[in-house]
């Protein structure tokens, strides 16, 4: 909201200007368009309305409240980073911020490995690697590490714009089925990167945001089948 005072304070300087000297109705022009120009961004935040909290759907257009029942259950398990080097962001993410390894995943015919990272209390983790990762993907808001042997060269090369450049690569969320919930965003129009029963993955599934960005689409019941050669 920060962003409006400035520009109407811009925009409010530029028409007293403009209306102290009435003769240079070039600057009134000016000013103007000045108006129409941020008139979008204005429009959007100015509108909202002192009664309704700022967080409300009448000052967030887009925003819905009554959620779809099908979303029940669904969370932000993941994010994942491409890392150049295990070791160093190992070492950052336990010895700076204090995260514990929740669970690594090693695909050496993929070349690659997982390794996700978490404020979890590894002590009540399972002792079964299939049984720990399925705990991983039951924890909100882990860290996904993927240190992408093949993509190692392209990330290295920062004018090389192959995925693998990447850094950020995708967030994950869990939700109660996959395939019911691809089926729901097919309905919905959503753009796919892989469906369930695409590449090597089976059961896991991409999708992409208005912006492009991937989400990872995954369900407890089939998480630990999909990965248990790598746990
Ligand atoms: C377990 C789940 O959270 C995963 O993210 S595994 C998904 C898999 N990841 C990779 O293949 C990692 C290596 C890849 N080259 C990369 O850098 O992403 C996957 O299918 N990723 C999407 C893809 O199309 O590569
Ligand atoms: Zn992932």
């Amino acid at each position: 909201m920060a962003a409006v005072p400035l520009i109407s304070h811009r925009f409010s300087s530029l028409l007293r200007s403009s209306w102290r000297s009435p003769s240079t109705p070039k600057s009134f022009s000016l000013a103007i368009q000045q108006f129409h120009r941020f008139r979008p961004f204005c429009s959007s935040s100015m509108a909202a309305s002192s009664s309704d909290p700022k967080e409300s759907p009448s000052n967030n257009p887009g925003l819905h409240t009554e959620l779809d029942d099908a979303t029940k259950g669904y969370f932000l398990q993941q994010t994942m980073f491409r890392v150049k080097d295990p070791k160093v962001s190992l070492d950052f993410y336990s010895r700076v911020l204090g995260m514990s390894l929740l669970k690594r995943l090693d695909f050496p015919d993929m070349k690659f490995s997982l390794y996700f990272l978490g404020y979890e209390n590894t002590a009540s983790a399972p002792s079964d690697p299939t049984e720990r990762t399925v705990w991983t993907f039951g924890q909100k808001a882990t860290l996904e590490l993927t240190q992408p042997q093949i993509c190692l060269q392209q990330m290295l090369d920062p004018l090389n714009l192959n995925v693998c450049s990447k850094l950020a690569g995708h967030i994950g969320i869990t939700v109660d089925d996959t395939y019911k919930a691809c089926e729901r965003f097919e309905r919905l129009g959503v753009e796919f990167v892989k469906r369930p029963d695409d590449g090597k993955m089976k059961g896991i599934a991409f999708i992409k945001d208005p912006d492009g960005y991937w989400i990872e689409i995954f369900d407890l019941k089939t998480i630990g089948g999909v990965t248990s050669a790598a746990a």
